[in-house]
């Protein structure tokens, strides 16, 4: 893939940040500490769709966004035009020089795209001075969240369609154009065989699809006139859609161009239903096409699918070979948001030594976890077992096997004996510079598929799935426990909580 977003919007995003983290930035700067090493991890707490697992994707745009993440003079002559309630410039030129001068000198720690993961495992971890891993939370926020977000989605509906297979026909009714493309590849990775979107095919090299709108119909004095006219020109790809005036009457048409075709030595695609009963319509029209000698002939599906629809048609016996699906996938109709986010977690002192940082809050889901994270993965031959988070400055007292929820410590459970297992945050950058080779968006696709497979069908499953099992290290839900108590009720420590020791 070339740059996506130098060739979609041929200018500098170093700007795409809210400008509080510009302010923020200037704030360290003038403080003395934009270079203070620092370190933030991107996660979520919550599985979209309450589904039982995520898909992560996106790491490939995030690169593209790092790879052109310096301030060119045009952003700097902006940020010298903002001004502050009294009217003054709100940067000093000191401070944009800075900018000026400042090059990604981050490490970057990634899971790769295709996996899949679970609520507040680190999917990115930044580590660097200050000032830039702050710019980044915004951009690598909205990139990550998209994706993820759209990936889950087409996950889910793929693994009820199939082993039939869906096209992704959402860029109409994309939020935006960036919505469209980027939702084009997320579904791919999520599993979709192809997009409607011709721009994504060309930009990530996407397969593109398609069959022939209403319009094209409406545009001839008769539908079968439409359907000889479309197999005229172009042979080879003919999917007719057959539902403008009456679906199964519009299958008899397409039987009569099939058997023209027949003698242009050339075979029907199909067709296309796009409205009614998708169950009735779609078995009735196997039924003409089989009678007429048309075993092949595919029936595409559409009409504002989801998981839900087409898993309700399939147990209706519906007889669609390929379903297209596009609002309710490329918005992610039914959440339109991740909400994964971005927290520092340890800065390092003044002495060079790494100080801890935690968020608090009353609801337990959102007090952050301290440390420098890592996420292992304990696998058996066929599937996953449990996801521990573990902090890598003390992984090498890594002997607990017990992994406890970040939400409840009342859940928790040992890690079964004898597994293998594997770190899933791999780097990508150290030092700013890339040391990770991409891998093709074909191979990624195909990790989602192996990943899947990994999970048990019982966490797979649309409605009501079952809970993996992926916690905290037990050293470290202590630690943060202590964190917590010591924040904010150090009398509990005092009257002797359990396990509350701290050596790390
Ligand atoms: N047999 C079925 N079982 C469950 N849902 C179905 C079935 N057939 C179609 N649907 C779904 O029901 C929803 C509404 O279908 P409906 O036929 O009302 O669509 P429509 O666009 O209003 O059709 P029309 O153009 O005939 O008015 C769509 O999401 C469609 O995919
Ligand atoms: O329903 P979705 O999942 O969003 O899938 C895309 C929809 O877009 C098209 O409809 P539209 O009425 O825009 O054009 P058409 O004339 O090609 O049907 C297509 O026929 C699908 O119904
Ligand atoms: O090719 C199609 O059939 C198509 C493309 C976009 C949206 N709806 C249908």
């Amino acid at each position: 893939m070339n740059s996506f977003f130098q060739t979609v919007y041929k200018s500098s995003l170093t700007l795409l940040t809210d400008f509080y983290q510009l302010t923020m930035a200037y704030g360290y700067w003038k403080s003395g500490i934009s270079e203070r090493e620092s370190v933030f991890h991107l996660y979520f707490r919550k599985n979209p769709f309450n589904s039982g697992f995520t898909l992560n994707s996106g790491l490939e745009l995030a690169i593209d966004y790092l790879n052109q993440f310096r301030f060119t003079d045009d952003d700097l002559a902006y940020l010298r035009t903002i001004k502050g309630a009294d009217d003054l410039v709100l940067f000093e030129e000191e401070f944009i020089t800075y900018l000026k001068n400042m090059s990604f000198s981050c490490n970057v720690d990634a899971i790769p795209e295709g996996t899949v993961v679970f609520p507040y495992e680190p999917l990115l971890r930044i580590s660097g001075p200050l000032l830039q891993c702050q710019l980044l939370e915004t951009p690598l926020l909205n990139i990550i969240n998209f994706h993820s977000l759209i990936s889950t989605k087409a996950a889910r509906v793929v693994s009820v369609a199939g082993p039939s297979q869906v096209l992704e026909f959402g860029l109409r009714r994309a939020q935006g154009v960036d919505g469209g493309l980027s939702a084009s590849r997320a579904a791919f990775i999520g599993g979709c065989v192809a997009t409607s979107n011709t721009l994504a095919g060309k930009i990530f090299g996407i397969p593109v699809r398609g069959t022939h709108s209403h319009s094209w119909v409406m545009a001839f004095d008769s539908e079968i006139e439409s359907f000889f006219a479309f197999a005229r020109a172009m042979p080879n790809n003919t999917i007719f859609l057959v539902d403008t005036y009456n679906s199964l009457e519009g299958v008899k048409k397409a039987i009569e161009v099939a058997n023209w075709l027949k003698t242009q030595g050339k075979k029907m695609g199909g067709i296309r239903l796009d409205s009614g009963d998708l169950a009735y319509l779609s078995i009735e029209a196997r039924k003409l096409l089989d009678k007429a000698g048309y075993p092949d002939a595919v029936i595409v599906a559409s009409n504002d699918l989801d998981e839900n629809v087409i898993a309700s048609l399939k147990e209706q016996g519906a007889q669609i070979a390929v379903w297209g699906v596009g609002t309710q996938l490329v918005t992610a109709f039914d959440q339109p948001a991740l909400g994964a986010v971005y927290k520092i977690s340890a800065i390092k002192s003044s002495t060079g030594i790494w100080e801890h940082r935690i968020k608090l809050s009353e609801q337990s889901m959102k007090i952050s976890t301290p440390g420098i994270l890592q996420v292992r993965r304990f696998f058996n031959k066929s599937l996953f077992e449990a996801d521990m988070i573990y902090d890598i400055l003390n992984s090498d007292k890594l002997k607990s096997s017990m992994i406890i929820d970040p939400e409840d410590f009342t859940r928790f459970c040992k890690i079964p004996k004898n597994c293998d297992y594997e770190d899933l945050l791999v780097p990508v950058y150290r030092d700013g510079k890339l040391v990770y080779s991409l891998p093709k968006l074909s191979e990624i696709r195909e990790r989602t598929f192996i990943q899947l497979r990994r999970l048990h069908a019982s966490i797979r499953r649309l409605m009501n799935p079952h809970h993996y099992p992926a916690g905290l290290e037990k050293k470290l839900h202590d630690y943060k426990l202590n964190l917590i108590y010591k924040f904010k009720k150090k009398d509990l420590i005092d009257q002797g909580t359990p396990d509350l020791s701290i050596d790390m």
